[in-house]
């Protein structure tokens, strides 16, 4: 994950797209095209040699003011290029910046300075590219020279050899070394290619092999009925993000019962999301444990995990398809509890069919774009609901879940939540403190550690409490906790 979070997603979709087409399209034309003309000039060579054998002495210097040519244009062509790839992007970004802030932009009546600064990247870039044009003069005045040297030195040894050699293999070596000169340059400008595009390649390969990679997805035997009971244990568990970041996680001690509901609470960044990253293991513990049922989770495959849990994330993914092929993406279940899922999180009504296929309504083979983009935040939230209960997995984490629908439908969730994922273990972050006040404890975080953790009601009587704070703060009352119902109360 740390990967994703450092690494631009302009700059991996630019290796798998433009990397990959150079690797599998320039790259062997321009390898295919070297070697080509690079045998056509060693041919024409021996041709020579074998008739004026003096050619031979007149190549060595002449092939060392070669190498000298092609190695300095192919260094400096190299840097040039990167120059010219930096100032690129340098144009890119400015015009994305620009789209993006087309309305602030205009709003602030800044056109003028934006095309200024567009035009300035523009004429910087066009100044590497015209950089690139001049090296490649540069590179063709060279071998033009040492061309005409060659053709130079051929007529030379035709002319003191014309009594010797017959005119007709005179004529065939002229016109050979004169085809050669154009080759020459050609063969310099692939072998630049063929340069370039390996760069491609090795930053393909650096990918394929030396990037971290997370566990693999199966490891060890794992009991199929895992995890029975739903216990998980946090033992001494320390995180941080990524090597050179602090510790977001400082020592959690935490044993949650099978079956228990617990509402994890606490400020905006006290490490909340970051538990239930550890226990998906999207991010790997520096130290400590995670057990559930007994099974150590850091020393099974990730598959193996994660298809034992059910996540109800803050902002839900969807993929195209349809609503069947969410909820049930492997087809293991019937139409009947898909359609039951959807009636229990509500985003059918009770009275709805499952034939009713009329446009606007809601059903099985409706279509979902992509991310879901045609379905509304909550109901997007319901839809992960619904994706949970078919689940049917006994250890169910909330991320704020129904921080985007209306009070109306999350009363109506929450007591989804208590009826459907009864028995079950259940972990929610919330930000309505409502919605968890009749949970059996409350885990109140801050900085990384757990501070406050027992029964609301324990946590309410306790006077100066963070908890008491927050339900002070959200106008919740002592009798709150044992109606249930506290009207709209938001933690923040
Ligand atoms: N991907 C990440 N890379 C580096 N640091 C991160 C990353 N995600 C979170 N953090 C850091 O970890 C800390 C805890 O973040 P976390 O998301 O767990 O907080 P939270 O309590 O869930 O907050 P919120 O209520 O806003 O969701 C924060 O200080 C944050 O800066």
């Amino acid at each position: 994950m740390s990967f994703f979070d450092t690494t631009p997603l302009g700059r991996i979709m630019n290796r798998f797209s433009k990397d990959i087409d150079i690797m599998d399209n320039n790259l062997t034309d321009a390898m295919r095209m070297y070697f080509l003309t690079l045998s056509m000039i060693i041919a024409v060579f021996i041709l020579i040699i074998t008739y004026f054998h003096y050619f031979a002495v007149a190549l060595g210097p002449l092939f060392l003011m070669f190498l000298f040519s092609a190695g300095y244009y192919r260094a400096s062509a190299r840097e040039v290029k990167r120059h010219e790839s930096v100032l690129r992007s340098v144009v890119f970004s400015r015009f994305g910046e620009a789209l993006s802030g087309t309305a602030c932009i205009r709003a602030y009546g800044m056109q003028d300075r934006f095309i200024r600064d567009l035009q300035d990247a523009i004429d910087t870039m066009d100044g590497a590219y015209f950089l690139t044009f001049a090296n490649q003069r540069w590179l063709s005045v060279r071998l033009d020279a040492i061309g005409n040297l060659l053709v130079m030195t051929t007529g030379i040894l035709v002319v003191t050899s014309r009594f010797n050699v017959s005119p007709s293999i005179a004529g065939l070596v002229l016109s050979y070394i004169l085809s050669i000169v154009m080759i020459i340059q050609f063969s310099v400008r692939q072998l630049a290619e063929v340069e370039n595009a390996m760069n491609s390649t090795e930053r393909l390969h650096y990918y394929g092999t030396q990037l971290e990679e997370e566990a693999p997805p199966h490891l060890g035997e794992v009991r199929p009925s895992w995890p029975e009971k739903g216990e998980i244990v946090f033992d001494n568990v320390r995180m941080r993000y990524r090597e050179g970041l602090p510790l977001v996680l400082q020592g959690i001690d935490l044993h949650v019962r099978g079956g228990e509901r617990i509402g994890v609470v606490g400020r905006t960044g006290a490490g909340k999301s970051s538990i239930m990253s550890t226990l998906f293991r999207l991010v790997e513990l520096s130290s400590g444990s995670i057990t559930i049922d007994g099974v150590n989770i850091g020393s099974i495959g990730l598959h193996d995990l994660r298809s034992r849990l059910a996540i109800i994330p803050q902002d839900p993914t969807l993929f195209r398809g349809t609503i069947r092929s969410n909820l049930d993406p492997f087809g293991e279940h019937s139409d009947l509890e898909l359609w039951t899922a959807l009636r229990q999180s509500y985003l059918v009504t009770e009275e709805a069919s499952l034939d009713d296929k009329s446009p606007g309504r809601i059903h099985l083979d409706g279509a979902v774009e992509e991310e879901g983009l045609n379905y509304s935040l909550g109901q997007r939230q319901l839809m992960a609901l619904a994706r949970a209960l078919v689940r049917n997995s006994k250890i169910i984490v909330c991320d704020e879940a129904t921080s985007s629908v209306d009070m109306e439908t999350d009363q109506k969730i929450q007591r989804t939540i208590a009826t459907g994922f009864k028995g079950k273990t259940l972990l929610c972050i919330a930000h309505r403190l409502r919605t968890i006040i009749n949970y059996d404890r409350i885990c109140v975080m801050d900085a990384g550690r757990i501070v406050e953790l027992d029964s609301p009601l324990h946590l309410y009587d306790k006077p100066g409490g963070i908890f008491r704070g927050m339900c002070e703060q959200s106008g919740i009352k002592r009798e709150n906790f044992f109606d249930g119902e506290s009207g709209e109360v938001t933690v923040e």
